[in-house]
């Protein structure tokens, strides 16, 4: 018997009789000697590490297995089969570690080969019930209510001090206020006790009785003769902000020593002041309303969130049909306008882009996405079997692909010289391993799809997001340009706080949520970072913490949208040649569609979309002045004031599911319109909650089947009250590749 055959026939005793950990030893040796089936030692080791609960090596071997099958899919005929299985048992680790959102992905992947297969099925049910399960134990003792506003800092935005200054110069030249009045005219006046608390009082009067002009005039009186009455002036604010003549309000609101300004104060003077549109003013004078409230004025800290969002976000919007607010929910993008079905609601451009791990191989600019497929990346062997006509039609039609190397590394490529000075300058000057060698461990695992060797010399997978690291590594770069970039102007040698502050500052337009600290989840990724940012691009350093990385990190996960360059060279070739005869022959030639490079970019606008799982618009590929990027379009009419929403998952699952997936994945309750109007489970009445009896079973909606009512009324009822306008199929599905969901 070979020796081969002998180990074989052990491994399979020893795992037959439960002795996994023996089991796995004799499966290492065989990955090891039998190379030819190398697969299928794998997936019984990462049987055996499930029985061990040894999770993530299980996952290590099933996606192993999975990437082995791929790349010899052409020649071994049990590939499906193997990745089935693999499938399976990478779903079954992602949900025992908690990953539910991968699990899931993993028996889709196995469904797609293989629909009818029992094992998944009773997996998905069974991964449904654990999702369902945590979520009842969560919805019971976490409070859902999302406060945005406690989420969203009142931090001092990087470059405000100055533009504060400027804002003060706009209220003393254009609106004439000044700062020094309350004490001069103080010290002059005559003062009449009882006259003036007259005056109050018939002022007073006048102000609930809305004669406004009248409790001016008495009040103003009363201001001539006490003009340092910190009350007299208030009040006199006050009628000024019912007239709306905002910069009065302020007038009498600045000349009060800021000791004896009153929280209340602060905040009329901020809405004076937002009405004024003096932003950085307005900033200043609801933090401090905020923060004299001792954080209990919710109406302060809100105004202040509508403030910051309409001054980073106006100049976004400007030419587009919509505008971002600040709501309960956070940001939040609302039609400036009706908005018709089909046409465009925004279109946005990527602030940090990174082409997947999965379509790595595809080639696409690194720096703006555009597709660089070339006639041979496209027919391969098939140009050899054309003829010449076909040949030339390839020649004259396919458009010039020119690829653009990084002169120093060759890491990157670029669609043109202009783009690759573009991301030298803006990012790759700091990760170019030709000068800064620690980067190249980024590249490289990069190329080897997230795996790499740990500082002790173990192959193993170093990078586990759904995302490129690269997505993270180009954020830092980015920052760290611009912090050198300031840092060079300023002629000093090191960046200072603030040259960081405002390198950051863009990116703080990114909500960051996470469950688990991504840390936790990859603990080799980090030091590889931090020996990357160790000493960029001359000479600089930039600490990445745990602390940026986590954060970072879920910034990404909660923000990305994939995208892929939807004009790419084959598409324009096959508009160039369509009135060209010659082109019917080219057509067995021309049967697949090129494998498109897929994209995960942060883009702000889109970043402010909330989720509705009955969304009025939806995410699609643009092209943008050549550059891909990506377009909103109305999925139905949009009312001017409605709120836009896109959807974060497969709205096709059931709202259960729906629910369960929002909150894992995002923190929240969806509360949205379909969520209201479909039910959770057939013993439920949707409308008017009783229970059925004896685990019997309502009646479902005829046409959804996803709302069940315990008679006629409460379905005429539901109906009205707006399960009509959400009794609809066509739900969006979120394709998304590699799993990963936006
Ligand atoms: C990409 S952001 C969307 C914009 C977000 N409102 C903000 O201020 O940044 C995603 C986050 O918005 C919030 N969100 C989105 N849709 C929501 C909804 N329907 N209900 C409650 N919160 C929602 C969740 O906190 C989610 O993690």
């Amino acid at each position: 018997m070979s020796d081969l055959l002998h180990i074989e026939q052990e491994a399979e005793k020893l795992h037959k009789d439960g002795h996994f950990a023996d089991a796995l030893i004799k499966y290492t040796e065989l990955i090891n000697l039998d190379s030819f089936n190398s697969v299928k030692w794998l997936l019984e080791r990462a049987e055996c590490y499930l029985e061990l609960t040894n999770w993530n090596k299980a996952l290590e071997d099933g996606k192993k297995a999975i990437q082995e099958s791929q790349t010899y899919k052409d020649k071994n005929t049990s590939a499906d089969e193997f990745i089935i299985r693999a499938s399976i048992l990478c779903g079954k680790a992602c949900s025992k570690l908690g990953f539910y959102t991968e699990a899931l992905e993993y028996f889709k992947d196995g469904l797609k080969l293989d629909s009818k297969n029992a094992i998944i099925i009773q997996e998905l049910k069974l991964l449904q019930t654990t999702i369902l399960n945590e979520q009842k134990v969560e919805s019971d003792t976490q409070d859902c209510t999302y406060s945005a506003v406690s989420l969203c800092s009142q931090a001092i935005y990087p470059g405000d001090d100055q533009l504060l200054n400027l804002e003060k110069e706009i209220l003393t030249i254009k609106y004439k206020i000044l700062d020094d009045e309350f004490y001069n005219r103080a010290s002059q006046a005559k003062k009449d006790v009882q006259l003036e608390a007259h005056l109050v009082q018939a002022a007073y009067e006048c102000l609930i009785a809305e004669q406004l002009q009248d409790s001016l005039n008495l009040i103003s009186k009363a201001v001539s003769m006490d003009p340092g009455n910190v009350f007299y002036r208030s009040f006199r604010a006050q009628v000024y902000f019912n007239m709306k003549q905002w910069h009065k309000v302020i007038q009498d609101y600045w000349v009060i020593p800021k000791p004896k300004r009153k929280p209340e104060v602060w905040k009329q003077g901020g809405k004076a002041l937002l009405e004024l549109w003096l932003p950085v003013l307005a900033e200043f004078w609801l933090r401090k309303a905020t923060q004299l409230s001792g954080g209990n004025d919710e109406e302060a800290a809100f105004l202040f969130q509508k403030v910051r969002v309409r001054r980073l976000y106006e100049p976004l919007t400007e030419d587009q049909p919509i505008k971002v607010d600040f709501t309960k929910f956070g940001r939040a993008v609302f039609a400036k306008c009706d908005i018709p079905k089909g046409h465009t609601v925004m279109t946005d451009i990527p602030m940090v882009m990174a082409q997947s791990l999965g379509s790595r191989d595809i080639p696409a600019c690194c720096n703006c996405a555009v597709s660089l497929i070339t006639p041979k990346a496209y027919f391969n062997d098939k140009l050899e079997l054309m003829d010449k006509d076909q040949l030339d039609l390839v020649q004259e039609y396919w458009p010039n692909v020119s690829i653009e190397e990084c002169t120093h590394c060759k890491e990157e490529i670029y669609c043109s010289k202009l783009c690759r000075k573009e991301a030298w300058d803006t990012y790759h000057r700091i990760i170019c391993p030709s000068l800064n060698p620690a980067a190249a461990k980024i590249y490289s695992i990069c190329q080897t799809k997230g795996y790499g060797y740990t500082d002790d010399g173990q192959w193993t997978e170093i990078w586990g997001g759904h995302y490129s690291p690269m997505i993270l590594v180009k954020i830092w770069a980015i920052i760290a340009s611009q912090a050198q970039d300031m840092m060079t102007k300023d002629g000093l040698t090191e960046p200072t706080t603030e040259h960081w502050a405002k390198a950051k500052a863009p990116f703080r337009r990114f909500i960051a949520y996470g469950t688990m600290p991504a840390i936790k989840r990859m603990p080799h990724i980090l030091p590889v970072f931090q020996s990357v940012f160790a000493t960029c691009g001359g000479g600089l350093k930039f600490n990445i913490t745990e602390e940026e990385f986590n954060g970072r990190y879920y910034q990404a996960a909660c923000n990305l949208q994939c995208f892929s360059p939807s004009i790419t060279p084959y598409h324009k070739f096959m508009d160039n040649i369509k009135e060209d005869i010659r082109a019917i022959g080219m057509l067995k030639y021309l049967t697949e569609r090129p494998p498109e490079a897929q994209f995960a970019a942060m883009c702000p606008l889109h970043a402010c979309s909330n989720h509705s799982c009955f969304n009025n618009a939806e995410v699609c590929d643009l092209d943008i002045n050549g550059r891909p990027g990506i377009q909103m379009i109305a999925k139905r009419d949009i009312k001017k004031e409605e709120e836009i929403c896109i959807t974060y998952i497969d709205t096709a699952m059931p709202k259960l599911l729906r629910k369960a997936w929002l909150y894992k994945s995002f923190n929240f309750w969806c509360s949205c319109q379909r969520c209201e109007f479909e039910g959770e489970q057939p013993n439920e009445c949707t409308n008017c909650h009783l229970k059925a009896q004896d685990g019997k079973k309502f009646l479902a909606c005829g046409q959804c089947k996803r709302a069940w009512y315990c008679g006629v009324v409460c379905q005429k009822e539901a109906w009205k009250k707006g399960h009509k306008i959400i009794c609809q199929t066509d739900h969006s599905q979120v394709n998304s590749p590699e799993g990963y969901k936006s």
